[in-house]
This record gives C-alpha cells, structure tokens and sequence, in this order.
C-alpha cells in the first residue's frame, strides 16, 4: 500500500499544500477541499499544511470514518491554540489524551446539574423568560436595542446573540444579566465571532509561520486572535469570577463555576488540572459556541423561511394546532412539533457553521483508507461536504425539510444522517442544550410573526458568508410581522 506521505522531509515545504488549497477556494477552503477532490478523483487528500502531513476526508463516508477513527481523537499542538490560553494547551477544544478525558467528563457531568444537556425546569423558566424579553425589544426597543430593530424589522442574527449567551450562563453562574446589559452580551459575542474569524478552518498561516505576527500582525491574524480572545477572557475576569469568587460559599452550588471551584479546593496542593487558568479556559470553550453557532442558526433559519413562505406557514399552522397561542412553545411539545424540528434540521445541514469541524490529530501510526498515516498526521473532517453529499441526500443543495419526516405518519424519522455536530468521541458537548434552545426560539418566533425580506432586500447566501473557524453570514434585516 502506498504511505500517503513518503518518508523524509515534505515534498511541498511550508505554504506548499495550503497554497495548492488555497488556489482551488481562496475564501472558502472548504468548497476548495471539494474541488481538490473532484481534481484529484479522491475522497480522500493529503498535503502538507506548514510541514505537518495532513489527510483531508471530503465527503460523507470518509468524514463519518475519519471522525469515528479510535486513532484520530486527538488534538494538534498549534500556535493559536496556545496563543489563547497562557501559552498552554487549556480548556477542552484543543487538548487530548488523559487530561481532556477528565475534563470533558467533568464539566459535562456537573454542568447537567444545572440543566445543560437534559430537561431542567430552571433553565427551561429562564430561557422562556429571555424569549418573552427579545419579544418585548422587538415590539417596544430601548437604549442600544434600537439599532437592532428600526420600523418593524429586526437585524439577524444580532438581536439573538444576548439570550442565547443568558442560557448558558444560567448553567455556569446561576445568573443572568438583566435586559439593560444585554449590550455586555452582545459585545461578548463580537469578541468571539473577531476571534473566530481569524482562525482558518485548515490551518492557517499564523500557525505555520508563528513569526510572521511581527512583520504583518494583522494580516497574520494575530491582532484579531488576541483582541478577540481577550474580549472573552475579560468578560469572564469582570462578569464572572469577579462577582462569583467573593460570594462563593461550598454549601451553595450556583452553577458550574462554583463546583469547579470546590473542585480547586478540595485538591488541595495537587490541583492536576484544576487550576484557575483551566477554569477560565473551560468557560472560554463553553461561551465560544454559545454566542454565537445556536443562534445564528435560528437566524438562518429565519433566512430560509423568508425565501420560502410556505413551509413558515406549514410550521405556524402545526405549532398553533399543538400548542395554540396562550403560551409558548415548551420542550414538552417538542415532539409533536415534527416540521419545525425538521426546519433545524435541514438548516444544520445546509448552513454547517463549523465547516472543517476542529482539526483531529492521529495518535498512533495506522491505515486509513489503505494510506498510511503516521502519528501526528492532522486531520481534517470536511463536514459541510458531508452534509451536502449527494450520493447521501437527495437534492443536496435546496432546501428540503421533508426529508427527516416520514411521509406517511409525518412524524420525525429516526433515521438523521447529518453530522453538524460531529460524531465519536469529540461530539460537540453542547449538542442537546444547542438543540433544546433553538426549539425554543424557532418555535415561539413561528409561534408569533411572520417573517419577510427587509427594505434592503438583502439575505445572506452562500457566497458571501463570513469565512473562519465557524462560517456565518453577514448581519441581515428581516421584517417581522406579529400575527394576528
Ligand atoms: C448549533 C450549534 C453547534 C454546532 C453545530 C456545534 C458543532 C460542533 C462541532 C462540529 C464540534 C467539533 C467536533 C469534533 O472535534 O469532531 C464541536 C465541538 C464542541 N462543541 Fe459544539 N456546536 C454547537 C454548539 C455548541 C454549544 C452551545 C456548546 C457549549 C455550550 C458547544 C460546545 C462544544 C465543545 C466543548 C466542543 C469540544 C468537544 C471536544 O473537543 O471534546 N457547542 N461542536
């Protein structure tokens, strides 16, 4: 069998293979993967991204193996991933082995406690609260909440971003911040999204030349990175620890923060992993896709419907058969509320924010595909292209959500092919909570209005969507109209 990569020193050194990938899709690596592919009739590619080995997978069986692989579950050691956490390997996302085992177990365990990842009637409260708050800014704005909505029409996915962010901060803190300071929130999740921008989903050039921050530190995304990242880590400093280490009292769990705080505690001198700053980094990797990925899905969403009118209607008529319109929508409708589930389902798998997912790094030397691939090699899941398969799913680019429903009973089928999340052992952690609060919005938005094109006559497409780490569109206005 051919190595994939020959022995000695790479063939194609340095900006070699990227280059290559970055002729075939300057802005968007991930359709350039897929034109790569079809270039070179493989599935599967390799190339060097600096002088690391990298397989690519580019459609949905190699994806689904190379993310199920027991050898591909690690993380690669990269200039950014340190450059954001005291220039250690911290956090959840980007580290591996015995150390991320413990702590993905850990935060996920206690933060259940307070609701993340299962039905919790607190949250639940909370989360209708922050639903019926973003209603009451779109009929009557105040202060900054008028450059978000102006005559009628509300600017996606940004008068979102506050209550998405509330949600998860109830599990952290057991605290919210109240409407006057959803301005806080929303400048929290541009810091994330500065961040996320500057981090290329292949890579990237800060993580191949380090050095070229001092010549270009802007161009290298270097500034971005750190501006970006330092906006979370302050929001955390200021917003939370500050108000929640003073008052923390070990007979009271507020939230995740304080157990991971009487974890510090009890360790004693040992702290193994429980440390201030892996606290901060924990936060970090929670607040990361809550600011941003579940509720610039919903927006989408709305995109979508704004284009096709009809399954909107389909959706309000189901939702108001169900559950009518003297409350809102629970999780406890969820399942009679097959087509709006389904209407999330086909935007994940059409608008895969998380394109390339979070690079793998292989562990130990094995075969993938008949190639070799040693220890170290990266790996990148092209999972935008496996959602968008068309050996797999039927009319691949447009719009179906009657593909998840089953055409008789015109329940949910249980069959749901799509990876947005991930698969394995690295699925997102935040999978369920992500699920569960985008029900809530989705369904109360349909619930209540009707959504039309803004005065500009402008939604996002596919061809000019923000790229980075997570790809997301452009602020856009849509027109709500409350039904009658
Ligand atoms: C629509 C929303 C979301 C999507 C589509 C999404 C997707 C993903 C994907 C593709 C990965 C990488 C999987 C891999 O490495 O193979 C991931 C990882 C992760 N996600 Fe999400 N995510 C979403 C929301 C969230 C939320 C709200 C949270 C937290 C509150 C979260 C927390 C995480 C964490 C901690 C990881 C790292 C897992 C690990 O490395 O072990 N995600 N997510």
């Amino acid at each position: 069998r051919p190595p994939m990569f020959p022995p000695g020193p790479p063939r194609l050194p340095l900006y070699g293979g990227y280059l290559h990938l970055l002729a075939y899709n300057y802005r968007y690596t991930y359709k350039g993967l897929v034109a790569m592919a079809a270039r070179y009739k493989s599935p599967v590619l390799g190339l060097y991204v600096g002088s690391d080995p990298t397989v690519i997978a580019t459609d949905f069986a190699s994806t689904r193996e190379m993310l199920l692989k027991p050898e591909f579950q690690g993380r690669p050691d990269t200039y950014a991933a340190r450059l954001r956490s005291f220039d250690e390997l911290l956090g959840i996302f980007f580290v591996d082995g015995s150390f991320w085992a413990e702590q993905r177990r850990f935060s996920l365990r206690h933060l259940r406690d307070f609701g993340f990842g299962r039905r919790f009637p607190r949250l639940e409260t909370a989360v209708g609260e922050e639903i019926r708050t973003l209603f009451e800014a779109i009929q009557h704005p105040v202060g900054t909440e008028k450059r978000l909505v102006r005559e009628g029409q509300v600017l996606l996915p940004d008068l979102l971003y506050a209550g998405f962010t509330n949600a998860l901060l109830e599990t952290l803190a057991g605290e919210r911040l109240p409407r006057a300071r959803h301005e806080t929130l929303r400048a929290l999740s541009r810091a994330v999204r500065l961040f996320q921008r500057h981090v290329e989903p292949s890579g990237g050039v800060i993580n191949i030349t380090p050095w070229l921050r001092h010549l270009a530190p802007t161009a290298s995304s270097y500034r971005g990175l750190v501006e970006g990242n330092d906006g979370v880590v302050d929001f955390i400093q200021d917003e939370l620890l500050s108000r929640q280490v003073p008052t923390f009292d070990a007979e009271v769990m507020r939230g995740f923060i304080d157990v991971f705080r009487a974890e510090m505690l009890n360790r004693g001198e040992d702290k193994s992993g429980f440390t201030e700053k892996q606290l901060i980094m924990v936060l970090v990797d929670y607040i990361f896709p809550s600011t941003t990925v579940p509720p610039v899905t919903v927006a989408m969403a709305i995109a979508y419907l704004v284009r096709h009118p009809d399954k909107a209607e389909r959706a309000h008529r189901e939702i108001v058969a169900v559950v009518g319109r003297g409350r809102l929508p629970n999780l406890d409708d969820r399942a009679s509320l097959p087509y709006t589930e389904a209407i999330l389902r086909e935007v994940l798998r059409l608008e895969t924010n998380t394109v390339l997912s979070v690079t793998h790094r292989c562990t130990e030397d094995t075969f993938f595909r008949g190639y070799f691939v040693p220890k170290g090699t990266l790996l990148i899941p092209n999972i935008w292209a496996a959602n968008r398969d068309p050996a797999v799913f039927e009319k691949a680019d447009q719009f179906v959500p009657e593909r998840f429903l089953d055409l008789r009973s015109g329940m949910l089928r249980k069959k749901d092919d799509t990876m947005p999340f991930g698969l394995g052992k690295r699925l997102c952690a935040g999978e369920t909570f992500s699920r569960q609060n985008m029900f809530l919005y989705l369904s109360a938005l349909l619930q209540n209005f009707s959504f039309e094109l803004g005065d500009d006559g402008y939604l996002p497409t596919e061809d000019d969507m923000v790229p980075g780490i997570l790809v997301t569109p452009k602020s856009f206005w849509v027109r709500l109209s409350e039904r009658p």
